[in-house]
Parts: structure tokens; sequence; C-alpha cells
């Protein structure tokens, strides 16, 4: 299990993210959203342990990321920023540098992960050549291929095409549905996530707004977005009374 508990990151110039609470159970997919600027990459960034917070923490099984990353860092899968492989290498190549940090990670399993996210014909490619969609899945590659228990995931579809988007949600879907791994993703494309996330939690302005299973989404709301929009009207008009 995954926990965020009051987690805070605030930058000079107070941006950032305040009082965060997630629960993440095996096999539970949240969907972060908040327009941009809300908070939503300090958030990943924060719960990943990449930067310092101010109060409170994430927390994996009960280990804090940031005091035991080695009892927590092998079992997470962490996408966030702008994908940056090293162009010169091949996308195998790029992922067989990973195989020296994570055991278990053979030829095999490196073949298996191209052919998950589509890239099986393009592994002997330089990245140099690759386009921002194909840059985008062999980042994804390199986060999948050590099978972590949890994937945090800023905007995995940036970049890619509607089929590519489509192809890549179904795997991602398929994934959890496989495995149980839970999963944290930001998106700004709904409909992308919509028909896999089991929860949506919004923050607006680096404050946690309003989180829901999708079922309950689904009772009041036509959908995801629905329920999104409402949520952040209703608090702009609060903010602006
Ligand atoms: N290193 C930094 N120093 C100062 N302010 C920062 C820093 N990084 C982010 N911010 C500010 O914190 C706020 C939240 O940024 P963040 O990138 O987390 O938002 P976001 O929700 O991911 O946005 P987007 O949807 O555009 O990606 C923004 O106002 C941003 O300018």
């Amino acid at each position: 299990m995954f926990e965020v508990n009051d987690l805070t990151k605030v930058y000079p110039g107070g941006r950032g993210i305040q009082g965060l609470n997630l629960t993440v159970q095996a096999g539970e997919v949240v969907a972060l959203l908040g327009p941009n600027g809300a908070g939503k990459t300090t958030a990943l960034q924060a719960m990943a342990g990449w930067v310092g917070t101010d109060r409170g923490e994430a927390s994996w099984n009960g280990a804090s990321v940031a005091d035991r990353p080695e009892l927590t860092r092998p079992y997470m899968g962490l996408m966030i920023g702008e994908p940056s492989p090293y162009l010169y290498l091949t996308g195998y190549d790029y992922l067989k540098c990973y195989h020296k940090l994570y055991p278990g990670v053979d030829d095999a399993r490196i073949r298996q992960t191209l052919e998950l996210v589509g890239m099986a014909k393009y592994g002997d490619l330089k990245i140099k050549k690759y386009s921002t969609g194909m840059k985008q899945r062999i980042e994804l590659a390199s986060v999948l291929l050590h099978r972590p228990k949890l994937l945090l995931l800023d905007e995995p579809f940036s970049g890619m095409d509607i089929e590519g988007r489509r192809e890549i949600s179904t795997m991602l879907r398929g994934l959890v549905a496989d495995t149980g791994v839970s999963v944290i993703v930001s998106s700004h494309q709904v409909h992308d996530i919509e028909d896999w996330i089991t929860h949506a939690c919004i923050v607006y302005e680096g404050r946690h707004v309003h989180t829901a299973g999708i079922a309950q989404i689904r009772e009041s709301f036509a959908g995801v977005e629905d329920y999104y929009l409402h949520h952040l009207a209703e608090e702009r008009s609060g903010a602006s009374v």
C-alpha cells in the first residue's frame, strides 16, 4: 500500500503542493487532475523522494520513501518530467543500461518490455531517430522493466498520437489487471484514463480539493471530466468570494 500523508512542498514564491493525502491499494489507479501549475508534478516528485518536503511524507508498505529508499525504490516505476533517454543509444541498449541496476532484468525481459510498449520493431534504432511519442514509449519501457509494484506517471501520453494513446492506455489497463500494480497518473487527457482509473484526485493552486472513487463519480456525474469541472468551478467560486 502506498500512503501519502500531509505531503507538502512549497517553493520560494509560495507555489507547490500542500497537505496532500492519498492511499493507494494494490490494483488501484488514481488520476491526479488539476489545471496547469496546480502542483501535480511537484506532488509526484515529492512522492518519489526527488524533492525534499516541508512537511508530511509518502510511504510504501510503511517505509518512508525519502528515508528508506532501499526498501521503497526497487518497487517504484517513476516517469516524471520530460522523457530524456540517451539519444545516441539504441532503444535496446538504453534499456540494457538498467540491467545492472535491477536483478532479474535480462535480455528476454528487455525484449518483452519493448513488445509491451509497442517498440519491438524499433529496439535496434538509435533513440535520436525516434519521434516524440516513441521516446515517451521507450521511457515508459525503462520504468516498467523491473516489474514495479507502484507506478508514478506524469503525463505518460504527452506527445503520443491518438492511436498510440489508445494503445498505451489499453496496455496499462491490462498491466493493472494482470499484475495488480498500483498507479498514480497525472493527465490532462481525461479520456485516455477514464476507463481504467479507480479514483480521481483533484488539486488546484497547490491545494487538495477532492478525491472520489469512480463508482461515486459515475453516480453523480456523466464522467470524470464533468466531476473535475464541477469541483474546479466550485473551488474557483469559493476562492473568489
Ligand atoms: N523549481 C521550482 N521553483 C519554483 N517554483 C516552481 C518550481 N517548480 C514548479 N514551480 C511552481 O509550482 C507550481 C506547480 O508546478 P507543477 O509543475 O507542479 O504544476 P503541474 O500541475 O504539474 O502543471 P502542468 O499541468 O502545467 O504540468 C507552478 O506555479 C510552478 O511554477
